[in-house]
């Protein structure tokens, strides 16, 4: 699905990101870490956020939720739904309008059962039993809910945490990396659901360093690098050899995947790859 078909529902243009610091113990300094970037996306699309640590993928959905440092400096313009996504209204559609599913388990509360935490903004007098529901499409038990976080598997947080992002009336779904540490069948239950919202009409943000799932249900995907975006292109154009891909680095990091070994051997050409 094209975005020009569709109603643009997330407009980020121009974001920069800068932190205060203090060098020499008194000295004030800004270092950005974003720059001038810029991504949207359309209801009922799925656009992957695809770049090397540290190119700012996470901030950029920090900034977008409105859960910065206190010490952040936001600049540019990020608009929702036709309208400037103020810091209070991120406030009010956090876990509402706009889901979250963090790219680190540490965002669950260590001293809350996982179940309640599952229950927080549903309706309370249905909340348990929904809570039960998405536990079951997750793979999860019901007995797993009476469990604190530390007593959870790696791949079982990160069900949780994709189970506190379903919510009813959700327009956006940010996703930061839900996918490491989860074995190959719930990595397609995960893309199955991320592809359900975009189908039940919201837009959704998959930031990730896993191009190749990505591609699996992505319509659109902005390649980030150094905090700016070098390229957005259609998830159509990742294939063969990268002909159809607007930039040099994009190339150079689509034929480095390692399922194209084989065109290095063809081309005879060592291939430097920007690292993921
Ligand atoms: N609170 C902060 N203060 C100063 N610099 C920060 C802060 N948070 C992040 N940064 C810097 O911003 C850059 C982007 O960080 P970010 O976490 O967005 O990267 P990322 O693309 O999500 O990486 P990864 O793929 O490893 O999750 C990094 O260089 C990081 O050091
Ligand atoms: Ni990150």
């Amino acid at each position: 699905m094209s975005s020009t078909q569709k109603k643009t529902l997330l407009q980020v243009e121009n974001l920069s990101i800068g932190f205060s610091q203090y060098v020499k113990g008194t000295q004030k300094r800004v270092i950005w870490p974003i720059n001038d970037m810029h991504v949207d996306i359309a209801e009922g699309e799925i656009v992957a956020v695809v770049g090397a640590s540290g190119s700012g993928k996470s901030l950029l959905a920090h900034a977008l939720l409105g859960i910065l440092p206190g010490n952040a400096i936001c600049l540019g313009s990020i608009m929702y739904r036709g309208e400037e996504l103020t810091d209070k209204r991120k406030g009010q559609l956090r876990g509402r309008e706009i889901s979250f599913i963090p790219q680190s388990v540490n965002y669950l509360d260590p001293l809350m059962r996982v179940g309640k935490q599952v229950q927080i903004g549903l309706n309370k007098k249905s909340a348990k039993a929904q809570q039960e529901r998405l536990f079951a499409q997750h793979g999860l038990n019901n007995s797993d809910g009476r469990l604190f976080p530390h007593e959870l598997s790696g791949g079982m947080l990160r069900r949780v945490l994709f189970a506190t992002s379903v919510r009813e009336g959700v327009k956006l779904v940010i996703a930061d990396e839900p996918t490491p540490g989860i074995h190959p069948e719930a990595l397609a239950e995960i893309l199955k659901q991320l592809k359900q919202f975009a189908d039940d009409g919201a837009g959704v943000m998959l930031i990730t360093h896993d191009i190749m799932s990505a591609l699996e249900i992505a319509d659109r995907v902005a390649v980030i690098k150094d905090g700016t975006t070098v390229e957005i292109s259609e998830a159509e154009a990742f294939e063969g050899n990268g002909e159809r891909l607007k930039t040099e680095y994009t190339q150079r990091l689509w034929r480095a995947l390692p399922q194209h070994d084989f065109d290095t051997e063809v081309t005879g050409k060592a291939v430097v790859a920007p690292c993921l």
